[in-house]
């Protein structure tokens, strides 16, 4: 798919998105590329306010005169709309290619309903062979977290230059076997956060999403989490 094609499938799957938004609503907003696609239409629907996943999302936000909340003061959320990196038959995903990974999963854990929306490409069997995995590090134990990453049969690239919300470090991790099964998949994340200095990873299992939107050549499909 070209990077036109792909855009028109961002902005198809934002516009199908936005059906799900209530008036009235505090709505939980991701960050990306496809996120960015849907902020643009949230002046469409009469929102009380938003929670953001990022600094950029806020800023992106606050320019359109949506309110931006602190979710110690909003409650469990209705909603949490988001892009991924990766999705697979379970709903499971990567996600942090930006780097929100932390701060997205917070709000996505504290939301009633987390909805992905994607386009084609990023429909995947296994999780974690097309795309690396990101993981937020704290900077002192980036050394001690990578050579724990090759203990797994990992390889760790460094993301020089460019530092978390949270002020913490990322490694893109190739080459992992994260597996198939849907527990493994959960055990795999599970296993990377029992590893001292890690913040966070973009494996989103728990937080896995309970619907995915994602745009095709023939339209935008809805699959539920079973
Ligand atoms: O996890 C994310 C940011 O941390 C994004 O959701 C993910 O990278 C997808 O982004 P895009 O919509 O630009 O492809």
């Amino acid at each position: 798919m070209n990077a036109s094609a792909q855009q028109q499938q961002k902005q198809a799957v934002a516009a199908d998105a936005l059906k799900y938004i209530e008036s009235g609503m505090i709505l939980g907003v991701g960050t990306g590329s496809t996120v960015n696609c849907l902020i643009e239409l949230l002046p469409k629907v009469n929102l009380k306010g938003a929670v953001a996943s990022s600094k950029v999302t806020e800023d992106k936000l606050k320019a359109l005169g949506i309110e931006v909340m602190d979710l110690n003061f909003t409650g469990e959320l209705d909603l949490y709309i988001d892009g991924a990196d990766e999705v697979n038959e379970h709903l499971q995903l990567v996600k942090g290619g930006g780097g929100a990974l932390t701060r997205e999963k917070i709000v996505a854990a504290a939301s009633k309903q987390f909805i992905c929306m994607v386009d084609e490409s990023k429909w995947v069997q296994q999780l974690g062979v097309g795309f690396p995995l990101p993981i937020e590090v704290l900077p002192q134990a980036r050394s001690y977290v990578a050579r724990e990453l090759v203990q797994l049969g990992g390889e760790p690239v460094y993301r020089e230059g460019f530092v978390t919300d949270y002020g913490n470090l990322i490694l893109d991790v190739y080459g992992l076997d994260i597996g198939l099964d849907i527990e493994k998949v959960a055990a795999f994340e599970a296993k990377l956060n029992n590893i001292v200095g890690v913040v966070c990873n973009g494996l989103f299992t728990a937080q896995r999403a309970d619907i995915l939107l994602m745009a095709t050549a023939d339209g935008v499909k809805k699959l539920t989490a079973k």
